[in-house]
């Protein structure tokens, strides 16, 4: 451990304007952090942080210090003004460097990320991520066994991009039960949603433009499958019920079968497709799912397009609180990132230890109103299912009344349709 540990201590005072002179050059003064990822959000941190630094180390009492950067492959081109010599793609080199106090990583994918996250452990390193793979599959383990070192474990940029959301629900839970989560939790299928119904740009153009712009993950079926908002929930419920949700609590659709076709029959309804998160509890059972959901102009969700995420949730005391932000970015996650790092070095954040609520998991009863396209002519559907027949021809379409999920995809099997696209309708 580098011997500015010290600073939690010593400058948790308001000490800084005192001092401020002090600590330039001091070596006892100095927080080496080494940074795992120099892709989009790792440039974006980089580049924020050497353009704060002089600020930073006023506010925070030390000098700071990106010491190492690991990425997978050294001698890619990269445009960004950097000291090559920062560079490694050898992880002991990396760990190794016990100067360095705090870890931030931003890699896709959970496996090597664990490995790190866990080495970090080992050499008694705080741990930032913006990896939400990793946070949604270790959550529990990890923020147990940092916690149980007196470490901190911070993941702000992994839900929501720049909205503040973790760091806020850790806040309100102290005073209330959340009750409900509803969210728009990723960028790029918002993109995509959003330019297919206003500008009739196709689904893989609009994709690749999300892609290039920085927004999708390395493997975008994770975004357009519903995986990404999945995990994102699944942290979220998790802090905001106070109890352990886990990935396979969570009914997921994506949007990977929503086609333009959906999108302008709705729109002549009056409705918008977003992919929406939503987490409720009542009555000691809880269901968590993402879904494709038509909304209408009077929902609050209905202007909130493009890479833009919202965030509502219900508090017994706050009532509903929500906030609107950009869900993707360089620059929008790096902020999340370093606000991490400011809470690291202050000694700011508290830990959201989890209760045993006994909480029951009753997504198989996951209900809603339903549109449905078959891409056939016209099939026998049970009556008690049918609202309203959208098109009867080639696709076929209907609306359904308020059904269970789960039977009519049961139907759905039992008939042998596989090429079909369900979207659920908010009222
Ligand atoms: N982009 C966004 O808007 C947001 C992204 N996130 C999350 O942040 C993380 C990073 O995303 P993003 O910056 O877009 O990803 P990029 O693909 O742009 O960059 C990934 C970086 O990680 C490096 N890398 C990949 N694998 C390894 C590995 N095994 N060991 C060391 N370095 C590795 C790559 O190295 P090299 O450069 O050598 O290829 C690259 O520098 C992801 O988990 C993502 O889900 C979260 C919120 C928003
Ligand atoms: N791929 C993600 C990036 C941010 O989390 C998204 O599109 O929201």
């Amino acid at each position: 451990m580098g011997s500015s540990r010290q600073y939690q201590e010593r400058c948790s005072n308001k000490c800084y304007t005192d001092c401020r002179s002090d600590f330039k050059g001091r070596s006892d003064f100095v927080i080496n952090i080494g940074l795992i990822g120099f892709g989009t959000v790792g440039v974006g941190v980089y580049n924020t942080f050497m353009e704060r630094k002089d600020y930073l180390e006023m506010l925070l009492q030390n000098e700071l210090n990106i010491k190492k950067i690991l990425v997978k492959n050294i001698d890619k081109e990269r445009n960004v003004k950097v000291n090559r010599e920062l560079l490694t793609s050898n992880e002991d080199d990396f760990f190794s460097d016990n100067d360095i106090e705090i870890i931030i990583e931003v890699t896709p994918g959970a496996s090597d990320a664990y490995r790190y996250a866990k080495k970090a452990l080992l050499g008694n390193k705080h741990f930032i991520t913006s990896n939400k793979a990793l946070v949604s599959a270790y959550y529990e383990e990890l923020s147990t066994l940092f916690e149980e070192k007196n470490l901190k474990f911070l993941y702000e940029a992994s839900v929501g991009g720049a909205i503040p959301i973790v760091r806020e629900m850790k806040e309100q839970i102290k005073l209330n039960e959340v009750t409900n989560i509803r969210a728009i939790l990723n960028g790029t299928t918002n993109f995509i949603l959003t330019n297919i119904y206003e500008k009739n740009i196709s689904f893989y153009e609009a994709l690749k433009t999300a892609q290039e712009l920085g927004y999708a993950e390395q493997n975008p079926s994770d975004d357009i499958d519903g995986l990404d908002s999945m995990r994102k929930i699944r942290i979220l419920s998790t802090l905001g019920f106070g109890t352990s949700i886990v990935e396979d609590d969570v009914l997921v659709n994506g949007i990977g079968n929503v086609s333009s076709y959906d999108i302008d029959t709705l729109k002549k309804r009056g409705f918008k497709v977003k992919l929406i998160a939503s987490a409720i509890v009542s009555n000691g059972r809880y269901q968590v799912s993402v879904f494709p959901t038509a909304i209408n102009s009077k929902d609050i969700f209905y202007n909130i397009d493009y890479r833009k995420n919202i965030i509502s949730f219900t508090g017994d005391k706050v009532g509903e609180l929500s906030f609107i932000g950009e869900g993707a970015g360089m620059y929008e996650t790096a902020n999340s990132v370093l606000s991490d790092l400011i809470e690291v070095i202050s000694n700011k954040d508290f830990t959201s230890p989890l209760r045993a609520r006994g909480l029951e998991n009753s997504i198989s009863n996951y209900k809603g109103n339903f549109y449905v396209r078959i891409s056939n002519e016209k099939i026998d559907i049970p009556k008690e299912f049918i609202r309203d027949i959208v098109s009867e021809d080639n696709p076929f379409v209907f609306t359904t009344h308020e059904i269970k999920n789960f039977e009519l995809i049961e139907y759905l099997k039992k008939i042998r349709q596989n090429d079909y696209s369900i979207i659920k309708i908010d009222k």
